[in-house]
């Protein structure tokens, strides 16, 4: 299989090894996004071992761990995963002979799953903390710790309460897939149903990797979300119970948000909680970044309203879980062609909306915007002129001064993103120039049409960007 992105990610690994000092790199991010498949990636290239930490006992974690430092010290060939020496009698006396051969050996070595290692012997990071302090200067060790609880991995890794506070050199959080890259991991799909595939998978790399070469976007949504036994039918309910201790609240915390709840009350009508308790769910659900608390671009006021990030859960509460007895019981060809489908366009609002983002942002990194933003997002609020309620899908926007004696000029590129089967007209143009005075500021109007533009527009202030211009930049 071909591998795909994460080319700044490599970069840095490949710095870092070189630098023939004792490196801590910390690596995390949800699960199934690509960690593992990275890190063996650039193993591959180096000398060292992987090992994973075990959800089980500490003397099955020892054995892994003892399994791992004779493969990388060249006491086993790499490739063979089980010696028949014993273990190490201790964990420290298995690092201890990892960092000693260190003295002398460029070594990468990476601990795959840290927390359960570090649960199932709880003195591991202090061991690793004394270690890294007494060999660090001498050692040309490169240690990896990766791990996919993200409360783990970003209070106790790299928290300050966490022995090995301080002692990392470099960290990662690996990220879904942009769309970009998501296309790259279904080429068979055409842009627009590749797009569809990158809502539904919020961009993750193992869930796009089920999409299968022969089969039509359609055949796959079935197979992976409206089959009983298709992978993703229990996906996100599964990874809440894997993350948290109440996941009933939670997912009717999640299915109220999906079905458009947005604001703290609003919400906790729904789920019948109190504003105060709801707060504390709220926070892990941001702190597993699979909700977002967000405020319209360039405001300090507090009209903040929480949304779903990750578009694999707002199509999974609003769709699936919803459905489940009809896909269990009748048929999920049926309840996806008559519930699902004609739904699709408006589910793929915000992807849409997320796409333009990245695509401005893959534009920022080519060089060829108007302006460097300083913030980027949604706008909404009133229209003091009419009272009307405004909302506008992309706002980006700078404060640039140019003349000391003079204040800094607003320039603002703001969005319109049409997810619509037909070519958009200049009436939206219009209508995004009307929105955009609300603003106050210097304007470029960028329009994005899924199916085109029936227009002509020959002006430096606007682009009119269709979905071929987004996937080939
Ligand atoms: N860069 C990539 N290019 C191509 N495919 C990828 C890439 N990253 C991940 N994949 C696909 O996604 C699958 C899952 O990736 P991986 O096991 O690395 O995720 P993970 O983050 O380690 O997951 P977990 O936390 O659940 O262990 C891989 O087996 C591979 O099929």
């Amino acid at each position: 299989m071909v591998f795909v992105g994460r080319k700044n990610e490599l970069a840095s690994l490949e710095a870092q090894y070189n630098s023939n000092r004792f490196e801590l790199a910390i690596v995390y991010g949800r699960r199934r996004v690509g960690k593992t498949y990275l890190l063996n990636h650039f193993l591959a290239a180096h000398e060292g071992a992987y090992m994973v930490g075990l959800e089980s006992g500490a003397s099955n974690n020892l054995e892994a761990l003892s399994q791992a430092v004779y493969r990388a010290t060249g006491m086993v060939k790499t490739g063979q995963l089980q010696s028949t020496l014993p273990a190490f009698s201790t964990i420290s006396a298995a690092l201890t002979h990892l960092f000693e051969y260190s003295l002398n050996h460029r070594v990468v070595f990476i601990i795959d799953e840290y927390p359960y290692l570090a649960e199932s012997i709880p003195s591991v990071s202090s061991e690793l903390q004394a270690l890294v302090d007494a060999y660090k200067d001498r050692s040309q060790l490169m240690l990896i710790l990766c791990g996919s609880s993200m409360s783990f991995m970003e209070n106790q890794v790299l928290g300050h309460k966490s022995p090995l506070y301080g002692r990392r050199t470099a960290q990662y959080k690996i990220k879904p897939f942009t769309y970009i890259e998501a296309h790259q991991m279904v080429p068979h799909l055409s842009y627009e149903d590749s797009a569809i595939a990158f809502g539904l998978t919020g961009g993750v790399a193992e869930y796009l990797s089920y999409f299968r070469d022969g089969d039509s976007l359609d055949e796959s949504i079935i197979s992976l979300f409206f089959t009983p036994t298709g992978r993703l039918v229990d996906e996100p309910s599964s990874l809440l119970k894997q993350e948290l201790r109440e996941p009933r609240q939670y997912n009717a915390i999640l299915s109220a948000i999906a079905k458009g709840a947005s604001r703290n009350n609003e919400i906790a009508t729904k789920v019948d909680m109190t504003t105060g308790a709801l707060n504390n769910y709220l926070k892990s659900l941001i702190d597993l970044q699979i909700i977002e608390k967000i405020h319209p671009v360039g405001s300090t006021s507090n009209k903040s309203i929480y949304a779903i990030k990750d578009f694999m859960y707002t199509f999974w509460y609003r769709f699936v879980e919803p459905n489940q007895g009809a896909i269990e019981n009748f048929n999920g060809n049926l309840v996806y062609t008559q519930y699902v489908k004609p739904m699709l366009s408006h589910f793929m609002g915000p992807v849409f909306e997320t796409m333009a983002e990245q695509y401005v942002q893959a534009r920022i990194h080519c060089g060829t915007v108007p302006f460097l933003p300083q913030e980027m997002g949604h706008w909404w609020g009133t229209d003091s002129r009419t009272r009307q309620q405004v909302e506008i899908d992309l706002v980006a926007l700078a404060d640039i001064q140019k003349d000391p004696n003079a204040g800094p000029v607003r320039h603002l590129l703001v969005g319109e993103c049409k997810w619509k089967n037909n070519p958009i007209g200049l009436d939206v143009l219009v209508s995004l120039k009307d929105k955009a005075r609300v603003l106050h500021g210097e304007p470029y109007y960028w329009l994005f049409s899924k199916r085109g533009f029936g227009f002509i527009e020959d002006n430096e202030r606007v682009e009119l960007i269709d979905l071929p211009m987004m996937y080939e930049i």
